[in-house]
């Protein structure tokens, strides 16, 4: 499983921050060519993302670009970017099963022998990309993960964008669930207030909440907030731990069920607690073993 808590936008037209992006420890770093780039920029964006993907050590993030809209600049972008070397692709404005088809093709025709297959990250930001959201998860295996832009999604809806988020609720549990059955990942929409903290800390509690694995990234300032939300604490992973306790203990006893701390624990209380303690041995925050 490829970790995507953050994901940092950083706008392919600025070398400065291009040139910084490795230093803030995001899981992925997020090379934009669509909306942080003005059209008379997108040429000269472009280029600087090649070779920025040539040349710059961006660490342990994961290197992935947002390209253009399929029925603007996307051919350009991706014969450009993909035979530079980068992991993954947004691709924006998503809107049925045939544009991520669309994008599969074009990739697999930029991709140089040898090259790991490059993978696709659909961003569903319009009212039919969320409509169509399961289809899309599911329309090539290249596809790792739907991401949810909240933006774009409001401003198409005509609704009010509020810090609370009711206007974006259901599009969220649709997205979660469309990634979760088909067994890809789900990343939430930017909180794009970089001084709110404590609003920052409350959505992504939120995201969490409702099954999102990551959160998109506007700002260095939000990568740690964000980690600290998504990774789990002490306290969970000692209960994943003493789940897994009980339940091999009643197993042995010939039982299916255990109970902890007064509570039920069977069949699916103990995936939850073994997704936490997979989660905490990638993050080097299960050392010790299982038990
Ligand atoms: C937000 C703000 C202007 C704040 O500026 P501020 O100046 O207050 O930032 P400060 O914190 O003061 O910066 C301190 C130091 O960090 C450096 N630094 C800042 N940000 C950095 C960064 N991202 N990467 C590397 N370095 C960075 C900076 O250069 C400075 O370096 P230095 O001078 O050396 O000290 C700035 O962060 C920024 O531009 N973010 C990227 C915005 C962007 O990419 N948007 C498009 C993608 S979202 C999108 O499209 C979503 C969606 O698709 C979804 C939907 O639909 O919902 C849509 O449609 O909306
Ligand atoms: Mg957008």
């Amino acid at each position: 499983m490829d970790l995507r808590r953050t994901m940092l936008f950083m706008p392919g037209n600025n070398p400065g921050m291009l040139q910084n992006g490795g230093v803030f420890g995001a899981d992925a770093i997020i090379l934009d060519l669509e909306d942080a780039v003005a059209p008379q920029e997108k040429d000269a964006a472009r280029l600087l993302v090649a070779e920025a993907l040539r040349t710059i050590d961006y660490r342990a993030s994961e290197k992935v670009v947002r390209i253009n809209p399929l029925d603007t600049f996307a051919r350009q972008d991706i014969k450009a970017i993909v035979p530079c070397g980068l992991d993954a692709i947004i691709v924006p404005k998503v809107e049925s099963p045939e544009d991520i088809r669309q994008a599969a093709r074009l990739v697999a025709a930029a991709e140089t022998p040898g090259q790991a297959p490059v993978k696709l990250i659909a961003l569903l930001e319009t009212p039919c990309g969320i409509a169509e959201a399961y289809p899309i998860a599911r329309a090539d295996k290249r596809v790792a993960g739907l991401a949810f832009g909240a933006e774009d999604y409001t401003a198409a809806l005509g609704a009010k964008r509020t810090k609370e988020g009711t206007e974006i609720f259901s599009a969220r549990t649709i997205v979660v669930n469309s990634a979760a059955a088909a067994g890809i990942q789900s990343i939430d929409t930017p909180f794009t207030d970089v001084n709110d903290r404590d609003g920052l800390l409350a959505d992504t509690a939120l995201a969490k909440q409702l099954g999102f694995k990551g959160k998109l990234a506007i700002n260095p300032r939000q990568i740690d907030d964000i980690h600290r939300v998504f990774d789990p604490t002490a306290q969970e992973i000692d209960w994943a731990r003493r789940v897994i306790k009980a339940i091999r203990k009643a197993e042995a006893e010939g039982a299916g069920v255990a109970s902890l701390d007064g509570k039920m624990v069977d069949a699916p209380i103990v995936a939850r607690a073994e997704r936490t303690l997979h989660l905490a041995r990638l993050l080097g925050l299960a050392e010790g073993g299982l038990l």
